[in-house]
């Protein structure tokens, strides 16, 4: 018996797996009905005319065919007489033209007992195209299928924040995926890897440097490296970005000044965007950090980010590119509040922009927190497109150590509503462009990639990249349903293991919020490695680099007064919006702490006090990392083995440090509480003074 269960495990398996090929699994299928269907339906591709990118398309299909059907794909320049099999092909009017971002969208249609692929571009062939390939590998039928996708959003990119040295900023899978001192000679074959997953989940668009910019990208001996990737990238429908260090003209321009005012600078920067367009004729444009954390900008010449970026816009001329500048911001000397200071700077600058810039915005005020109320940007800047900012790399999220699917924060940020005009002016509106009628529109995530074989560090951070991109196509969709389309095509079709993996990745961002900032609490991680617990930090390079800064506990309650009564940051939302958070009593308790200090008596509406209530998040919350163990244990007969083993190593971690954050926290705020851990919880068996030495080994040189 026992034999035999084994057998029937393997049989599920699959060939090993290192995780390489992220989602584009392309084995055989394991039903032999299955694969008569999908046979019957695929009996060839038919592709006319020599576009890289549709070549590429049915390229893809055709080896995704081959493999998940077990059988030759031959590819045809037309259908012809042939039936059975799928066509591509570029349709003007496969569209309708007033659908925004028609161009990139696709229609599957059958036809003469084919199926159709139809785009009015290349690129919208190539998405019709994954989208086949992700029917089969999640089992849907092909026989009778018809469907019609657009993009709701039209740049939708990934920023790397990767260093020119090879390191990633924040980045914890490994170093850069780019080579530089082997381009432009050598192409690494993870670049066309890297494009085929970017481009099978939507994605067009790949800024490949940090926005803390070095100014080497610019020079005439990076140019030809980047246009190199761009060569790369530019079959996969994906153009390359850059972003910019502000200061370039003086650091390799030889000028006295970077004042974007000035005529030599301006000139520079045309003459420089002519150069890259030479090299790189559909390059997408600049990405600017700017007076931002010690980088120069143009408030150093007493201009402002509309004068940045509108000089940046004015040098792109007539280039089909774009400028997004980041809304990231925040004044040096840390006075006031942290929450209020992009808005302070940006919303007065709505309408002065040139209609190729796009502002960039974070998810929320503060910095890709566990959670976080939406960015007060969104909805007060009308004649501005927004990108939306969230960060698919784990910073603040337990680095690749911790199991976070983001799908659900992102999708929290996507359908918060705004209000801005009246209900349902959700930030997916605003974004998208659809609320104040914006042609241009984007999307950005920052890429948790590097060179780890597996590309994430944690096999299941592969999901956050996946359903970002997917969110970024169509910001309707399911994170539920998109865990659950990733988990089938990455790790297994066995039902019941996709239940349990299901389950675990739609419960592992709130359980990791309850275990380390509950109830909105926010930023009281470890000084600078942003790892770990450290409530109590009152001292850092800034004051808004402290905890005690933001969760201001003390013997009466915890949590930042942003109501009138404290920093008034919440004067900066609609007023339906303050009505939502305005009050402690009714307030969203996921919301609490971001704009109530709360007595550590008070009763909340779980009847709980918030001393009471607080503590029992903490304690659920790290006993819930039990059952994501128990979850993945539940799948393991039908899971690689290697990749199994992996992830139930990082989750032993995980609930290791989950008891960590619990007791630091618990036996911090009890510091100022002076109340008893409730029943029936066990107060920690350690001390606050044996956990503060532990992070004090985190914070050594
Ligand atoms: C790239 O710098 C980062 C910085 O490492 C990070 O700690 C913070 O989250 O945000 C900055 C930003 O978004 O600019």
């Amino acid at each position: 018996m026992l034999l035999l269960l084994v057998f029937v495990a393997a049989a599920h398996r699959g060939v090993a797996d290192d995780g390489y090929r992220l989602w584009l699994k392309y084995d055989r299928l394991a039903d032999a009905g299955q694969r008569a269907q999908y046979q019957k339906a695929a009996r060839f591709v038919a592709v006319a005319g020599p576009d890289p990118v549709l070549r590429t398309a049915a390229a893809e299909l055709q080896r995704g065919l081959q493999g998940l059907l077990g059988q030759p794909v031959p590819m045809q320049a037309s259908a012809g007489p042939l039936s059975g099999g799928i066509v591509l092909k570029v349709e003007r009017n496969a569209i309708d033209a007033s659908a925004p971002n028609a161009p990139e969208g696709y229609r599957i249609y059958a036809e003469k007992n084919n199926l159709v692929v139809a785009s009015p571009s290349a690129a919208g062939v190539l998405y019709g195209a994954y989208a086949v390939l992700r029917r089969v590998q999640t089992g849907g039928a092909l026989a009778g299928w018809a469907v019609r996708s657009t993009p709701r959003i039209r740049y939708r990119l990934l920023n790397h924040w990767d260093n020119p040295n090879g390191t990633v900023e924040r980045g914890y899978a490994g170093s850069s995926i780019w080579k530089w001192e082997e381009l432009p000679q050598r192409l690494d074959p993870r670049y066309t890897d890297y494009a085929r997953a970017n481009a099978s989940i939507g994605l067009n668009g790949v800024v490949v440097n940090n926005v803390n910019a070095s100014a080497r990208y610019l020079t005439p001996e990076y140019l030809p490296k980047v246009a190199a990737l761009a060569g790369v990238m530019r079959p996969y429908g994906i153009r390359v970005y850059l972003s910019v260090f502000w200061a370039a003209p003086k650091v390799i321009g030889g000028l006295p000044t970077a004042d974007p005012l000035d005529p030599a600078v301006q000139k520079w920067w045309a003459n420089k965007t002519d150069e890259i367009y030479r090299a790189i004729p559909d390059f997408g444009g600049f990405l600017v950090k700017a007076n931002s954390e010690g980088e120069p900008g143009p408030q150093d010449y007493q201009r402002t980010h509309a004068d940045g970026a509108n000089m940046l816009a004015k040098a792109l001329g007539t280039h089909d590119g774009v400028v997004m500048w980041r809304a990231f911001v925040y004044k040096a000397d840390g006075s006031g509040d942290r929450f209020k200071e992009a808005y302070q700077d940006f919303q007065p600058l709505d309408g002065k922009f040139d209609p190729k810039v796009l502002v960039q915005v974070k998810n929320g005020p503060i910095d890709f927190q566990a959670r976080e109320p939406f960015h007060p940007l969104f909805g007060a800047m009308p004649r501005t497109p927004l990108v939306l900012e969230v960060q698919l790399t784990q910073e603040y999220l337990g680095f690749a150590t911790h199991a976070v699917y983001l799908g659900p924060l992102i999708k929290e940020c996507l359908e918060a509503d705004t209000h801005a005009q009246g209900p349902g002016s959700t930030v997916a509106k605003v974004v998208a462009g659809s609320l104040d009628h914006h042609a241009q529109s984007g999307i950005a995530g920052v890429a948790n990639i590097g060179s780890v074989r597996n590309w994430t560090g944690h096999p299941l951070g592969q999901a956050n990249w996946y359903a970002f991109g997917r969110l970024a196509w169509d910001h309707t969709l399911d994170p539920g349903a998109l865990a659950e389309e990733w988990t089938r095509m990455s790790l297994t079709t066995n039902a019941a293991a996709v239940r349990s993996i299901t389950a675990l990745l739609d419960q592992s961002r709130s359980i990791y919020v309850r275990y380390t900032t509950p109830l909105g609490l926010h930023h009281i991680m470890g000084e600078s490695i942003h790892y770990g617990p450290q409530p109590w930090l009152a001292k850092a390079g800034r004051p808004d680099w402290t905890a005690v800064y933001y969760h201001r506990g003390d013997s009466v309650g915890l949590g930042f007064d942003r109501t009138a009564a404290g920093s008034n940051a919440l004067a900066l939302y609609q007023p339906a919006v303050q009505k939502q958070w305005g009050s402690a009593a009714t307030c969203p308790l996921d919301y609490l702490l971001w704009f109530h200090h709360v007595g550590w008596k008070q009763p909340l509406s779980t009847g709980r006090t918030l001393w009471n209530e607080l503590c029992h998040r903490y304690y659920t919350g790290a006993d819930s990392v039990a059952w994501l163990q128990k979850q993945w244990a539940a799948a393991r007969p039908a899971l690689d083995a290697a990749v199994y083993a992996d992830v139930a190593s990082r989750l032993q971690i995980q609930q290791q440090e989950a008891y960590w954050w619990r007791d630091a926290c618990v036996l911090y705020f009890q510091t100022l509480a002076r109340q008893p851990v409730p029943a029936p919880f066990a107060p920690p068996t350690r001390t606050l003074a044996d956990i503060k030495r532990q992070v004090q080994v985190y914070q050594l040189k």
